[in-house]
């Protein structure tokens, strides 16, 4: 099974992810991204749903008209794993 990253590690990962930041509950990683309108938020959710599925790493996330709130954590190892890490990186690159 994938390893959880210790604190130093997220820590040093988070550095590089702009607006990312840790939810020790779940231990996973957050991100609230907003658009100019529902259907450019729906379309980012599309591009997501895409890298997601590649992946196979899912995100647990919620849209209200133009917002997508998306967190990340990975189910199997029951808290933050590199999976989350790179999947915040591409979802970075799908955003832009
Ligand atoms: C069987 C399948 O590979 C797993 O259930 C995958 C699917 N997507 C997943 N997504 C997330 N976020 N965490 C997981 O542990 C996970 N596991």
């Amino acid at each position: 099974m994938i390893r959880r990253l210790d604190a130093e590690e997220r820590d040093s990962f988070l550095a590089d992810l702009p607006g990312w930041s840790h939810e020790p509950g779940r231990d996973g990683i957050r991100k609230s991204f907003s658009f100019g309108d529902f259907v450019t938020a729906f379309a980012f959710m599309t591009r997501v749903a895409l890298l997601a599925e590649k992946a196979d790493h899912h995100p647990e996330w919620s849209n209200v008209y133009n917002r997508v709130d998306i967190l990340l954590t990975t189910h199997d190892a029951g808290g933050l794993t590199m999976r989350d890490i790179n999947l915040a990186t591409a979802i970075e690159a799908a955003a832009a």
